[in-house]
């Protein structure tokens, strides 16, 4: 498969599979501020570059509705992703983020947004080295200006954007195979409103199952299980961060969060992300954490229902609970409010509950890669400490 764009960046290339003599790092240097292009890529005429101020209610709805519109369905076109403005808000402004890297295309006539890319700084350690690099998301051309190559010269943009600020890596995650994935992770599922998923057709029905049965399957209690189960808040982020860069320093490539990153990556944000921690009634240590983010979806052409509410496994640690009855209690959490369904990548430890907590795979796969750094070969979805939105 050609990759006429790709094969021209500093990633790591198809043919150079199995080459374990290149080094691992960076693949190229980084070029003096002075030389990195000044001006914007050249657009087709009827387009311009937009920086979007998130913070603009106006702004911020436009890419909504963009997003809404246009961004990722599943291969069967029965989900779109349906993230919500607050979500965007905090996925966009993380400490010491830049609006530069909030990048629209507009129609300079009809000032329509038709295409967005973004990038927010992060700490990335890969084996021992932390790299300061761009995290890359929403990359989304609309439906109607799709294969005319934009998305290159959209992440040619991007690329300049993060340059100018002497950042040189950057890491993404996709849904189709691009050079080269360093991980491919799959989805799991886990039913929590299995009359709903059988209705808009993602689950079936099982052979001699009746829906009463299937509903009894996967119900949950009412309360969580774990004495000390509560609500992480303020006074918790020096504890929690101290447990999460411990709990990461297991995995080759993860987040170096500091108690700033914890703060609002990892604090209950209303409609954003939830999270929990268990504090022993004992000694007050807080001993387990767990969280998952809220990205609803669009169902497509459903009759009786037009919203998916899904819950997303997001960082989980365990020290004293089981990692399995403290994700019991995160599902117990996710069905009182409403969710449709848990999602988990097999990430990290997550494997070790997914079955036994009645997750089912899932048909699609994440590919998780680094720009301009190799590493020497792919890992396990068990090696990965990261999850990206
Ligand atoms: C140092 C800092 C560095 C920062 C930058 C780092 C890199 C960041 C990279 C971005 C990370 C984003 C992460 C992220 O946002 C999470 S993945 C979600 C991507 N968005 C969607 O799937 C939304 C729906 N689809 C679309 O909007 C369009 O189909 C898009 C815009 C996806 C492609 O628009 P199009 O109209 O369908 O296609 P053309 O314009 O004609 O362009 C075709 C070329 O684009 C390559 N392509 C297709 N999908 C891609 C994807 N998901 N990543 C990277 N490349 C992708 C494709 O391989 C081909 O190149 P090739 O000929 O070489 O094969
Ligand atoms: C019911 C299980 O599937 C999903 O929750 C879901 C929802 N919306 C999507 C939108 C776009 C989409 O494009 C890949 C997938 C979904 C999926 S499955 C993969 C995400 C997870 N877990």
């Amino acid at each position: 498969k050609r990759h006429k764009f790709w094969e021209t960046q500093p990633v790591g290339q198809f043919k150079d599979l199995g080459d374990t003599s290149l080094p691992e790092g960076p693949i190229e240097l980084p070029t003096p501020l002075s030389e990195v292009k000044q001006e914007p890529y050249n657009l087709p005429a009827p387009y311009e570059w937009i920086t979007c101020d998130i913070d603009s209610e106006e702004m911020c709805t436009e890419v909504y509705n963009l997003l809404m519109n246009n961004y990722v369905e599943d291969d069967e076109n029965m989900f779109r992703f349906n993230y919500s403005k607050e979500f965007l808000r905090w996925a966009l402004r993380p400490p010491g983020y830049f609006k530069s890297w909030h990048i629209g295309v507009r129609v300079k006539t009809s000032k329509k947004l038709v295409a967005f890319i973004t990038g927010v700084p992060a700490r990335i350690r890969v084996c021992d080295e932390v790299v300061t690099m761009a995290e890359i998301n929403f990359l989304c051309v609309h439906k109607k200006l799709r294969s005319k190559r934009l998305a290159p010269v959209m992440i040619k943009e991007v690329t300049r954007r993060v340059h100018l600020e002497n950042i040189w890596q950057a890491a993404y995650t996709a849904g189709v195979v691009l050079p080269t994935p360093i991980a491919t992770c799959q989805y799991w599922h886990r039913s929590l409103n299995p009359k709903k998923l059988i209705d808009v057709g993602f689950s079936r029905l099982g052979a001699r199952m009746t829906m009463s049965r299937t509903i009894k399957l996967y119900k949950l209690p009412e309360s969580t299980a774990t004495p000390g189960f509560r609500k992480m808040e303020l006074r918790d982020v020096p504890a929690v961060t101290r447990l999460l860069r411990n709990y990461l320093s297991q995995f080759i490539v993860a987040p170096d969060f500091d108690e700033n990153d914890v703060e609002h990556w990892i604090l209950p944000t209303e409609n954003v992300i939830e999270s929990y921690l268990v504090e022993s009634p004992e000694t007050h240590e807080i001993t387990d954490f767990c969280s998952f983010y809220i990205l609803p979806s669009s169902i497509l052409g459903n009759q009786n229902y037009s919203i998916l509410k899904a819950a997303y496994s997001y960082y989980n640690i365990a020290t004293k609970t089981p990692l399995l009855q403290l994700m019991n209690d995160a599902l117990i959490v996710a069905k009182r409010n409403d969710f449709d369904v848990f999602n988990a990548l097999d990430v990290m430890q997550n494997e070790s509950f997914l079955k036994e907590l009645k997750f089912g795979p899932g048909d699609g796969k994440l590919h998780y890669y680094l720009y301009n750094y190799r590493i020497r070969r792919a890992l396990k979805p068990s090696e990965l400490g990261l999850v990206l939105l």
